[in-house]
């Protein structure tokens, strides 16, 4: 069975066995240093605090949350970019924390990132060849220059000739282009991109995301889409994961997350976006969230969305941190929330209440971890 066909397969709610990545209890903490060459450990930054997430081969899972939630963090925890404080990210059913040296190398190749600046990325003083070319050099691949080169530039749809050319002499879609081919250079099976889009003009969005899609079915890839915009993860998913203060609130295909987003959070989130249609514009009732994101330095008890939930019920979500659990499994698969009420708030039994900026602030001064 090929990874595609594996992809097909209907989501359970229990474990799988085509789960390409999986990662389990991941917490990267950033030490905060103060005193003299700074040498003491004062506090730490807990930028990701806690995550579990599982992703089939061949399929998309979007992360979304808004600047600061530990998006990136998680990323880079999975490719071993930032050390790991505690849990396991496990690629192929092979512990990516316990390789090193060649091993470590040869699971690189499989896993590729595309990152949200093209022009930061690419090294303005290499042509598009050598950027092309020297991930397989440094993998000690032998290839063809030219065949290869031409192979990958035609795959993100851009001319044989732009092969002499240098990053500032392209757009910004064109360069993004660029950054995909170098990620697909090594023939990776998982590519994690980071705000592939964010950088780029709107009508140029559209066109990066369908050649993301493109070469998903033509190369089999699994990806893990980071964004900030929920229309953006929309797009291109199979399954949503919501993120705030370092952990997954809640995870569903992409279809039941849109359609019926339980956690509070993800429901002021959905609230911000528009609808296409005016009439149901017209009567969209926007939740907006008083405060701003605690600091993943100090975050707060029980719950970390309690300071500011529309939904909070005492004490349990001061005291108590909700796991990521399933409420629900339906066709989609399993639909899953970091709430302890999200069958009462579902069934209208727990009901919102206003928040306002006093009240975070309040709350904000009571919750510390
Ligand atoms: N190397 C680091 N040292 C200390 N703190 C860090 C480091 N990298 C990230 N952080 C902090 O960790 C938290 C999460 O950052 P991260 O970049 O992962 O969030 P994000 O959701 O991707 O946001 P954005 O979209 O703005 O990048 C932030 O508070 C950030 O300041």
């Amino acid at each position: 069975m090929t990874d595609l066909d594996k992809a097909e397969q209907p989501d359970a709610a229990g474990p799988r066995d085509d789960v390409l990545l999986r990662v389990e209890g991941l917490k990267v903490h950033f030490p905060i240093r103060s005193g003299l060459l700074l040498g003491r450990q004062v506090g730490a930054v807990r930028a990701v605090d806690g995550v579990d997430l599982e992703i089939p081969a061949g399929r998309t899972l979007g992360l979304v949350g808004e600047s600061g939630c530990g998006k990136s963090t998680l990323g880079k925890a999975i490719l071993k970019l930032v050390p790991v404080t505690e849990g396991r990210v496990e690629y192929d059913g092979t512990d990516v924390a316990s390789l090193r040296g060649e091993p470590l190398r040869r699971m690189r190749r499989h896993l590729q990132m595309v990152f949200q600046d093209p022009m930061a990325s690419l090294n303005p003083r290499q042509s598009v060849e050598t950027i092309l070319t020297e991930p397989l050099r440094a993998h000690g691949i032998s290839y063809d220059k030219r065949t290869r080169v031409r192979e990958l530039l035609d795959a993100v749809g851009l001319p044989a000739s732009a092969s002499a050319k240098y990053p500032h002499e392209f757009s910004g879609g064109q360069r993004q282009r660029i950054g995909i081919a170098r990620a697909i250079a090594l023939e990776p099976r998982l590519v994690i991109a980071d705000e592939p889009v964010s950088a780029l003009d709107v009508s140029i969005q559209a066109q990066v995301l369908n050649l993301l899609e493109e070469l998903q079915e033509r190369l089999g890839l699994t990806y893990l889409v980071i964004a900030h915009d929920l229309a953006v993860v929309r797009h291109v998913s199979d399954e949503v994961a919501v993120m705030y203060l370092g952990g997954v609130v809640e995870q569903a295909s992409a279809d039941d997350l849109y359609a019926t987003p339980r956690h509070p959070y993800t429901k002021a989130l959905m609230s911000a976006v528009p609808v296409p249609d005016p009439k149901v514009e017209e009567n969209r009732r926007r939740i907006v969230l008083a405060g701003d994101l605690p600091s993943p330095a100090n975050p707060p008890s029980g719950c970390r969305f309690h300071t500011r939930c529309p939904f909070r019920q005492p004490t349990r979500c001061d005291d108590e941190r909700p796991q990521l659990r399933v409420v629900e499994t339906g066709p989609g698969g399993a639909h899953k929330v970091a709430c302890h009420w999200a069958e009462e708030i579902q069934a209208g039994t727990v009901t919102p209440h206003e928040v306002t900026a006093q009240d975070v602030a309040d709350a904000e001064a009571e919750a510390t971890v």
